[in-house]
């Protein structure tokens, strides 16, 4: 009894006799102990019926020759012994209906008794990247660029909450993309690239040679206007097609993909709110700007806000590669000191290093 990692259990007021070789372990049965006793138990395990208190080896002083324990400190009553049902009672709604089974969701249901969960599965998602001027590895050469969409795109749609498959790219051929379209098994396929109207912009027409329903044929907003949602039947699958520019495609992906998926899912969209923004910004003349912005927090009594970042072209990335949110700029732009709606992205907000070169 008097090794260190010992904690006994002990019945009445003490001191209390003892039994050298007796404890209780984690999983054993339910046992008594009578007044004026105590045995040694393991964290977790069962506290016998009448247990007054457990007491922490490094507070008891045990006796062997006399087989007596005492306590170091006063006891109270039921100090250390962790009662049934402390954080819910049979019948106590754990979680809402609609929510997001995390890790700790998982294991909260886990800990009060659930071998299965309803749950709505992830969407899963293919990837097609148009495009024959797309490199897969190394520098760009020779009119040749890299594939930024492809990298950028399954992590995220992973983010929100979708099962993604390895991104293809398919070039610009309108009857690989045919294929790729009518083989898919997948609630969403996501295309970049080839949504305008040129010779090689195969979207538009295999959506059409193939009967889809154009739900959303381009929206007021830059980058990203000839983004475009579409339908193969009335239960899906959908389509979104987002435009090659990098920064387009962010936009489509924020704005179309991101509460398709979550629909889908049978999640609430993005709350939306409103932040202040810390600088001018220039308006498109008639349709709506998303503008890559980093929240900060205000100095010296100054309020939180969030400043807009430079390289914020459609065919840019650095922009939203240090931005935690979009600002929605309307038409006509906004003055310093104006709360604009703010989308966030799926990840936590951006570290101090886009200061003074970004802003
Ligand atoms: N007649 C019209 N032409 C265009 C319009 C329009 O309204 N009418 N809109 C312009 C706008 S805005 C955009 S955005 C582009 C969208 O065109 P596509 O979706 O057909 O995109 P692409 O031509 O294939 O590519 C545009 C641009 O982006 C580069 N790109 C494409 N994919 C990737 C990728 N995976 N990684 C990196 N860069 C990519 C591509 O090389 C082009 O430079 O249409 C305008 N035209
Ligand atoms: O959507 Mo485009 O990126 O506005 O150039």
């Amino acid at each position: 009894m008097g090794r260190r990692e010992l904690r006994p259990a002990v019945a009445g007021p003490g001191p209390w006799t003892y039994d050298e070789g007796a404890g209780l372990l984690a999983g054993g049965q339910d046992t008594l102990l009578p007044d004026g006793t105590a045995v040694r138990i393991a964290t977790g395990a069962r506290t016998p019926a009448d247990t007054t208190a457990v007491i922490r080896s490094e507070h008891a002083h045990a006796d062997p020759a006399r087989r007596l324990l005492s306590a170091r400190r006063p006891v109270v009553t039921g100090q250390d012994i962790r009662p049934r049902g402390q954080e819910c009672r049979t019948g106590d709604q754990l979680v809402p209906a609609g929510t997001v089974v995390t890790p700790a969701v998982l294991g909260l249901a886990a800990a009060a008794g659930y071998d299965a969960l309803p749950a709505v599965p992830r969407p899963r998602v293919d990837v097609l990247v148009l495009g024959d001027e797309l490199l897969a590895s190394g520098l760009p050469h020779d009119g040749l660029i890299r594939d930024a969409l492809g990298p950028l795109l399954a992590p995220w749609l992973r983010a929100l909450g979708a099962e993604v498959s390895a991104p293809r790219r398919l070039g610009d051929d309108a009857e690989a993309l045919r294929t790729a379209l009518t083989s898919s098994d997948a609630d969403v396929i996501i295309t970049t690239g080839g949504t305008a109207s040129g010779p090689v912009d195969h979207v538009h027409p295999v959506l059409a040679a193939l009967g889809a329903e154009l739900l959303v044929h381009g929206v007021a907003v830059r980058p990203g206007h000839p983004m475009l949602l579409a339908r193969f039947s009335p239960d899906g699958p959908h389509l979104v097609g987002l435009p090659g520019n990098p920064l387009a495609a962010v936009s489509g992906l924020l704005t179309l993909a991101e509460p398709l998926l979550a629909g889908l899912a049978g999640r609430p969209a993005q709350d939306a709110y409103r932040a202040l923004v810390h600088a001018d910004v220039p308006g498109h003349p008639h349709d709506t700007r998303l503008v890559p912005v980093v929240h900060r927090a205000g100095r010296a009594g100054g309020r939180d806000h969030v400043a807009p970042l430079r390289y914020n072209g459609p065919a840019m990335l650095r922009g939203i590669a240090a931005a935690d949110g979009l600002a929605v700029v309307p038409a006509g732009g906004v003055r310093s000191g104006t709360e604009v709606e703010i989308l966030d992205l799926p990840w936590a907000p951006a570290t101090p290093w886009t200061e003074g070169c970004f802003t």
